[in-house]
């Protein structure tokens, strides 16, 4: 079977039109969610869909629209079936993770005092292939989005590459697609304003075209229906609808 890609949300961290840029990967008998922000748990809802169904979580970085859902998944998940959810990030992630962002929200003296209290940690190392499932492998490039915030983008099945949030990496870009045979690319694209955290859609244009044609936009601003026609042979990803990965 082709591993489906639905993404719960395409938009901007500010986005209102959108749920958050956040995907599921549906294999058959293997459901990974990436990212997992604000709005993931009510985008599942809407969707039909519950966090039983998945298998696990990987965390691309710390910015609320990427995981701002985890308390409630990790909560939800254990007083409605007692289960841990796997959690997959960047050993560098782990620690920030628990101390920065959920540890406010989920301590309990006693009950639930680390991150391994509640979900099964899995810390990944980057520029390693990971195979989660039989139709399923990641592994994590670091790459620039905040200075001084570590933040990743993956390479799945070793040939489609997601994003994350970055800002524009034009050689890395190039050279997946021509050196190591990368056939899509799922890409942040800020529409409008200078690209200080995010790529912009004027730098995306700048690609030679065999690259332009690989790319699918996504995690982009409610100013998106303007954009339409307008992107230079891109396409843009559209929340809900599932596509082959
Ligand atoms: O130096 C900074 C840090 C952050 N921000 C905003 O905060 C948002 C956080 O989520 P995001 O990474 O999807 O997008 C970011 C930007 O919209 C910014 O504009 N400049
Ligand atoms: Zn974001
Ligand atoms: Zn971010």
């Amino acid at each position: 079977m082709t591993v489906k890609l639905q993404m719960l949300g395409t938009g901007s961290a500010f986005a209102k039109n959108y749920f958050n840029n956040n995907a599921l990967l549906l294999g058959s008998g293997y459901n990974l969610l990436i990212d997992c922000g604000i709005t993931a748990p009510l985008a599942m809802h809407e969707l039909g869909r519950s966090f039983e169904e998945i298998d696990a979580v990987l965390i691309t970085h710390l910015h609320a629209d990427h995981v701002g859902g985890l308390e409630e998944l990790a909560l939800s998940l254990k007083h409605k079936t007692g289960r841990k959810m796997t959690l997959m990030l960047a050993e560098a992630l782990v620690d920030p993770l628990w101390e920065h962002t959920l540890m406010g929200g989920l301590y309990q003296e006693g009950i639930t005092t680390s991150l391994d209290d509640v979900f099964h940690v899995r810390p990944l190392h980057p520029d390693t292939n990971y195979s989660l499932s039989p139709e399923i492998s990641v592994h994590l490039l670091r790459t620039p989005h905040i200075p001084g915030k570590d933040s990743y983008s993956l390479m799945l099945n070793e040939e489609v590459f997601y994003s994350a949030d970055m800002t524009f990496e034009p050689e890395l870009l190039t050279g997946l697609v021509r050196n190591r045979g990368c056939r899509k690319i799922y890409h942040d694209c800020q529409l409008e304003g200078p690209g200080v955290v995010h790529t912009t859609l004027d730098e995306l244009k700048s690609l030679p075209e065999d690259i332009r044609s690989r790319i699918s936009l996504m995690h982009y601003g409610d100013e998106k229906p303007d954009y339409i026609g307008r992107i230079a042979g891109m396409d843009f990803l559209e929340q809900h609808v599932i596509y082959d990965l």
